[in-house]
């Protein structure tokens, strides 16, 4: 107990070191935690027994033996989410599944007590030991999905062969903040294990003790376990459970290389899934490499709409430099004073969209060249609500689960279909309600219409909001006029600043007078005080303790249409023209691509720019 303690307050971990010959004495004389039974190895079991950082190792290798005991079937819960009464089904209910006490304690802490529809999917046949792919819409809890099974079968496991020293389930994310996530997931629904969230950008050290220590989980990002497992820190030779989240994106070039090394080092006899909100057809043909016999569990199916329930999708044409100048009134008509996301291509238009909008609303820039710890005050400022408008690139696209966000704007295209629902998908999470604001220019009409058609969606078209004088926001901001060249700014508006801007037509918005002040449509309308004027951006969040304060980790770029050729859907043309917005194509090898600023301007998910 002494152990877990310690291993889980940072404040602490200074002492493990001091403490862990002492705790080595007396921990053969501690009980299991919480829910694990003692029990004795039988002699011919023991495989490793000695302690080593306070923690027996496990005294048994192999898979892990279950029975279900589940009475449905996968194929039950391929209902649509939303149409789908679950007041009835005491089937979802946590409580009557056998669920390991300790899970359902830990959920109902949470509030959690009935299964969501891809929970319910993937329960029996994981437990079963079944390979599989699962996909379901954004926020529609499939990081439970694989977890409850995994936090079950382990703490069996446990308490049937005593607690190891080497992780019994590795997770691979793409980012840190989704490795954070996920762990902390794993970690609050069954506290009685022992997670780590390995990343970069952090000292290597403290997670090289941590593992000697001893943990059952282990979730990170590719570049930081292979450091790991190179430096003999962290053994892979015992886990049982593997799995890719957001896997279209760990089987994307940049990362799949290094999924492959250490796939490779994982036991032959394991159980494997897959998981995302999008699964293009090229996947299936790489995943027959790494899984076995897989089960495919798609609540999307080929439903035509691929977002998660509950989304409004509006676009709104406007003309390149008055841009900037719209997202003020959009924000405060349609965000009303809750959170918002708003997603550039470029770290740099981030930071300067942030800086100019910071003189009208408290909002923060959040991407891959802003140092780990004023990521992860932002992110927690962000979720904490001290400031509720966040702008950001490609990074925070996958995965983040900011409780309430109500809009989402799509400040430039995102390059691909799945990077749309990806983004998109960080609003209407849970079953809430939430919006999504396409902003594109004439040029871009058609690439509108190409994400209509892949994602199954339909925008309503807003009316369009004139700017008078136009209005370049980056000359605005801070006397750098005329220095910015990046070819989505057009340099002949330079000089004018934000300009007065009005609606044009009914504007629906249910205000006439446009907006008046100049800069990010500083408005006078009903909801225009709610975030307050000035931008805090020094940092005032608190930041959290050990392996929970990382912001986004490393996040290698793909350029898939290098490796997949045509593998795709058939759909190559990418979404309308991006001029110039400073990105540089990379492949292969896996980058800590939020460490290094050099040319690589985004923070894309996929600069393949086509269509998966
Ligand atoms: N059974 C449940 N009941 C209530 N809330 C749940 C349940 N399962 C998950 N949640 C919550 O729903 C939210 C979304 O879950 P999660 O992040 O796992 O979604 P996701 O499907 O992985 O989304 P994405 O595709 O965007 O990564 C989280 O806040 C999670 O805690």
């Amino acid at each position: 107990m002494m152990s877990i303690i310690l291993r889980r307050s940072s404040s602490k971990r200074a002492l493990t070191a001091a403490l862990s010959s002492v705790e080595s004495i007396l921990h053969n004389h501690l009980s299991p935690k919480s829910g694990a039974a003692a029990v004795v190895p039988k002699p011919d079991e023991i495989v490793k027994t000695r302690c080593l950082g306070g923690r027996e190792f496990h005294v048994k290798s192999g898979p892990l033996d279950f029975k279900a005991t589940m009475m449905w079937q996968a194929q039950s819960a391929v209902d649509d989410y939303a149409a789908y009464d679950d007041s009835k089904d005491e089937g979802l209910e946590i409580t009557k599944l056998g669920i390991s006490q300790d899970i359902v304690a830990a959920l109902a802490k949470r509030g959690i007590s009935k299964l969501f529809p891809i929970q319910r999917a993937v329960l029996e046949p994981a437990m079963q030991g079944r390979d599989m792919i699962g996909r379901a819409r954004t926020g529609t809890g499939k990081t439970l999905a694989f977890g409850i099974p995994i936090l079950d079968k382990i703490i069996q496991f446990n308490a049937k062969h005593g607690r190891g020293r080497n992780p019994l389930c590795l997770v691979l994310a793409p980012t840190r903040e989704l490795a954070k996530q996920v762990e902390k997931e794993f970690y609050e629904s069954a506290p009685s294990l022992d997670t780590i969230c390995v990343y970069g950008g952090t000292p290597i050290s403290g997670q090289m003790r941590a593992l000697d220590y001893g943990v059952d989980i282990c979730v990170g990002t590719p570049g930081r376990i292979i450091d790991l497992m190179k430096r003999g820190a962290l053994n892979l030779s015992e886990v049982q459970f593997v799995v890719l989240d957001e896997a279209d994106q760990m089987l994307s070039v940049g990362f799949a290389e290094d999924v492959e090394v250490i796939l490779e080092k994982l036991p032959q006899n394991r159980q494997s899934m897959m998981f995302s909100a999008t699964m293009p057809p090229w996947i299936r043909n790489l995943t027959q490499k790494y899984l076995k016999n897989p089960l495919t569990i798609d609540l999307v199916g080929d439903s035509d709409q691929k977002l998660a329930d509950g989304i409004s999708l509006y676009s709104i044409a406007t003309d390149m430099w008055s841009k900037a100048s719209i997202i003020g009134p959009l924000i405060t008509e349609h965000a009303k004073g809750g959170k918002c996301i708003v997603f550039t291509q470029t770290k740099r238009d981030a930071d300067r969209l942030a800086g100019a909008m910071a003189r009208n609303f408290r909002c923060e820039a959040l991407h891959g060249d802003i140092s780990q710890s004023q990521r992860e005050r932002t992110l927690s400022g962000f979720r904490d609500g001290h400031f509720n408008i966040l702008v950001a690139t490609d990074v925070a696209a996958r995965g983040l689960d900011v409780p309430n966000v109500d809009l989402i704007i799509h400040y430039e295209l995102p390059n691909t279909s799945e990077t749309f629902v990806h983004r998109t998908g960080r609003t209407g999470r849970a079953g809430k309600k939430g919006s999504a604001i396409l902003i594109y220019t004439q040029e871009q009409s058609r690439a509108v219409r190409g994400i209509e058609r892949d994602v199954g969606c339909r925008f309503t078209e807003l009316p369009r909001i004139a700017v008078e004088g136009g209005g370049n926001m980056f000359n605005d901001m801070s006397g750098q006029s005329g220095t910015y060249r990046g070819g989505m700014r057009d340099r002949r508006y330079g000089d004018m600043g934000f300009g007065r801007s009005s609606r044009q037509g009914d504007s629906g918005f249910g205000r006439s007078g446009g907006y008046k002040s100049p800069g990010f449509g500083r408005s006078s309308g009903p909801s225009s005080g709610s975030f307050g004027s000035n931008a805090n951006r020094s940092g005032n969040f608190s930041g959290s303790g050990f392996n929970r304060s990382s912001g986004f980790g490393e996040f290698a770029r793909s350029d898939r249409s290098s490796a997949f050729g045509d593998i795709g859907s058939g759909r190559s043309s990418r979404f309308g023209d991006f001029g110039d917005n400073n990105s540089k194509q990379t492949s292969g090898g896996f980058t800590d691509f939020f460490g290094s600023s050099g040319n690589n301007n985004t923070d894309n998910q996929n600069t393949g720019r086509r269509p998966f």
